[in-house]
């Protein structure tokens, strides 16, 4: 590390404010649900509809999702296995503030690499983060298309496309797995919202 000297000389500063204090107060935990799958399988679709569906019930809730963030914050980054990693690792950072401050936070991104969503992972605390695979037969993402996205990885004007031309590892222990191939939208988001009332992340 180029300023492991300075490093050294970084301290943390510790908050008045504790979590169980926001817990109280906001009566719901912050956590972060972690939507990870291939493109089109359905990751924004589920994250902005429970976004929807806690604000609705007062629970602060807020989506981070991959292709915003990459208009912003990780805009000089591409999709080469290295860009991808530092792409999970500031967005999980940027995640962890969220989760801090007391929010429900989605971070829906391909994430394509169990080491680097492990990684992601080891930032929080046991239970704050909730590993979601949003599952769905390449075949039906393809066919789905949203974004014509496919169709330019096959001509090939698209390289190092997730299912394509680079590889996506899915999950071995998610928290959650949704089969968007067989549910509607409202049964996959309804699927969370039901880990989140069974696990207490909602108190009511
Ligand atoms: N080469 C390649 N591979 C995969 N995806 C591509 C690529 N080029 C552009 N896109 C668009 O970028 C979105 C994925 O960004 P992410 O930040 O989620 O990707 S990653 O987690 O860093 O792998 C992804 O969004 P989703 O379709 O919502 O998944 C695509 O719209
Ligand atoms: N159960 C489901 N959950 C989420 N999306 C679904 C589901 N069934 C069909 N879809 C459709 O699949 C597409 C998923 O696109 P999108 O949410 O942009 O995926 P991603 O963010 O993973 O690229 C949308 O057109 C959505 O309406």
């Amino acid at each position: 590390m180029e300023n492991e000297t300075d490093q050294k000389h970084i301290y943390r500063q510790q908050s008045k404010v504790m979590k169980s204090d926001r817990y109280h107060r906001n009566r719901h935990k912050g956590c972060i649900i972690w939507l990870t799958g291939l493109s089109g399988s359905g990751k924004s679709s589920i994250s902005f509809e429970i976004e929807r569906l806690l604000f609705e019930r007062n629970v602060s809730a807020y989506v981070l999702d991959g292709d915003n963030l990459r208009h912003g914050l990780n805009r000089d980054l591409g999709f080469s296995a290295d860009d991808r990693r530092e792409n999970i690792r500031r967005s999980a950072e940027a995640a962890k503030l969220f989760v801090d401050a007391g929010i429900i936070t989605l971070l829906s991104l391909i994430s394509p690499y169990r080491v680097d969503r492990d990684a992601a992972r080891a930032l929080f605390e046991a239970g704050d983060f909730i590993e979601v695979y949003v599952k769905c037969p390449l075949d039906v993402c393809e066919q789905r298309d949203p974004k014509g996205l496919y169709k330019k990885a096959r001509t090939g004007e698209i390289r190092e496309f997730t299912g394509i031309s680079a590889p996506y590892e899915p999950p071995l222990q998610p928290e959650i797995v949704i089969q968007t191939d067989s549910q509607t939208l409202i049964e996959s988001a309804e699927q969370i919202m039901q880990y989140l009332r069974t696990y207490q992340y909602l108190q009511d």
